[in-house]
């Protein structure tokens, strides 16, 4: 791991650069594969799928049978745990709803604000290097709060040609309505344009790879919303002499397992806190059974000690991690003062892997600095605001003037006459 002391802010964007290929070399790709997609559908679907994920397929919808074989493997622990997350998640997003927003701006003129689900949404599940179940919890619970009506999904097959089972288990138990065995570039593509067997859709969300997300956002080019760029994984802990040594290592492995290019870094006022971690990082990583990959994250992680907690906060704001984990003893000062992060976790008995998998909250969250300008997935992603208002004959004779004025101003004549004749009907 690099052991950076006390950097200045000049050199601050330098060592915080996320180990991502830049997207100008993965854009060439996504844009060749789309344009395929768009113009030959499924057989551009096919021929991608064999080339990334070595299996020659031409029937992408999963069956009942294969969906009930995957409930019949799934052990009842399994069952269990996943049963208790996805009330959690139900439960935390469940409250997020709002109450409609009703006003009478002038006397006669009523206005409101209402929310509808986005009626066809497409969800990703990456399934590359690990089969993230847990995102078809993250994503597909809140959809079915928010009533949204077709629920696509899409997740890449196995060497096998099959979707993990306990994926299909979970996308069951949430109420997806479709399940493709498709992933990557390809089944963005196939969200975005629709093809003979997959539905295009209004809406794409979910983590990925930075193939995937580089692909969402072009999707965004054609029509298509996204959440958000939630590509590889990243945790920034900050912690003191009061943290546990042995718990910073865990979690900082914890995100370093998701992929050779998530990015895990410790700021720290203690050096000898970082001695201790470092060490702890060592011991923990032998025995991990993706320690390989682990291990070259952790090659890019960044030991950084700093002199105060305001140059940490400063630094970390500057840096807008995706997970943001707070061990100090100034936890209220770094609660108060983070502006730029996706989720934090505060203390010692707060691991990130709980809000990777049970807490309530969602793991669907912005990576590379855009904890800046995006939030995470939540209730209202899935929805979309409208507004609503109703004018009586008292309101237009209030508003009604003002109306003719600036439509007259703009130059907008039609306009100033759809009041006028409202107007000269009342007299
Ligand atoms: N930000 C978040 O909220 C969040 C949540 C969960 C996971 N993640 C991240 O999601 C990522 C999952 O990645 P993954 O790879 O395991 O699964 P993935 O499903 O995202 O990607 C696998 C697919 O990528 C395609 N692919 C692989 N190599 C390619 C190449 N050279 N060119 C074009 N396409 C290629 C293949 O089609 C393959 O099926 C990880 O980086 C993890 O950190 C992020
Ligand atoms: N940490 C990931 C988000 O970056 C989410 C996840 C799923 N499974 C385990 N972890
Ligand atoms: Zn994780």
């Amino acid at each position: 791991m690099n052991k950076i002391d006390n950097p200045k802010p000049e050199i601050w964007s330098e060592i915080l650069k996320r180990p991502t290929k830049t997207v100008d070399d993965i854009e060439i790709t996504v844009k060749e594969i789309f344009k395929e997609v768009q113009r030959k559908g499924d057989e551009a679907v096919a021929k991608y799928t064999s080339i990334f994920d070595g299996i020659s397929q031409d029937n992408y919808e999963v069956s009942e049978e294969e969906i009930k074989e995957a409930i019949s493997l799934i052990p009842s622990e399994l069952k269990e745990a996943i049963e208790l997350a996805k009330e959690n998640i139900y439960k935390f997003h469940n409250a997020q709803k709002t109450e409609r927003v009703e006003v009478e701006t002038i006397e006669g003129v009523n206005c409101w604000q209402e929310k509808r689900p986005i009626q066809k949404i497409g969800l990703y599940i990456p399934g590359g290097t690990a089969p993230l179940f847990s995102t078809v919890l993250m994503l597909a619970v809140p959809a079915e709060i928010a009533g949204c009506k077709e629920i696509v999904l899409c997740s890449p097959p196995d060497k096998k040609g099959k979707i993990n089972p306990a994926i299909l288990y979970a996308a069951n138990l949430c109420g997806v309505t479709k399940i493709l065995k498709v992933g990557g570039i390809q089944a963005i593509a196939g969200m975005t344009f629709g093809t003979q067997s997959i539905p295009k859709v209004y809406k794409i969300f979910g983590p990925g790879n930075q193939f995937v997300t580089v692909a969402k956002q072009l999707a965004t080019q054609f029509g298509v919303a996204i959440d958000m760029p939630a590509g590889p994984s990243e945790l920034l802990i900050v912690a003191d002499d009061t943290a546990v040594p042995a718990f910073v290592a865990s979690d900082l492995l914890s995100q370093a397992e998701h992929g050779t290019d998530s990015q895990v870094i410790l700021v720290s006022t203690s050096k000898k806190l970082i001695e201790e971690v470092e060490k702890e990082v060592q011991s923990q990583l032998e025995v991990l059974p993706r320690k390989a990959i682990a291990e070259k994250a952790i090659e890019n992680s960044k030991l950084i000690y700093v002199e105060n907690d305001q140059i940490a906060l400063d630094l970390i704001n500057e840096y807008g991690p995706e997970h943001f984990i707070i061990c100090s003893e100034y936890d209220d000062f770094y609660c108060n003062g983070i502006v730029n992060a996706g989720s934090v976790f505060i203390g010692n008995y707060t691991p990130e892997s709980a809000g990777d998998y049970a807490s309530g909250t969602n793991h669907t969250l912005p990576t590379n600095g855009y904890a800046k300008n995006y939030s995470g997935v939540n209730l209202d992603s899935f929805m979309k605001s409208m507004t609503f208002q109703k004018i009586t004959k008292e309101g237009i004779l209030n508003i009604g003037s003002a109306i003719e004025t600036m439509a007259e101003a703009e130059g907008l004549q039609a306009h100033k006459n759809a009041v006028t004749l409202r107007l000269k009907s009342l007299e």
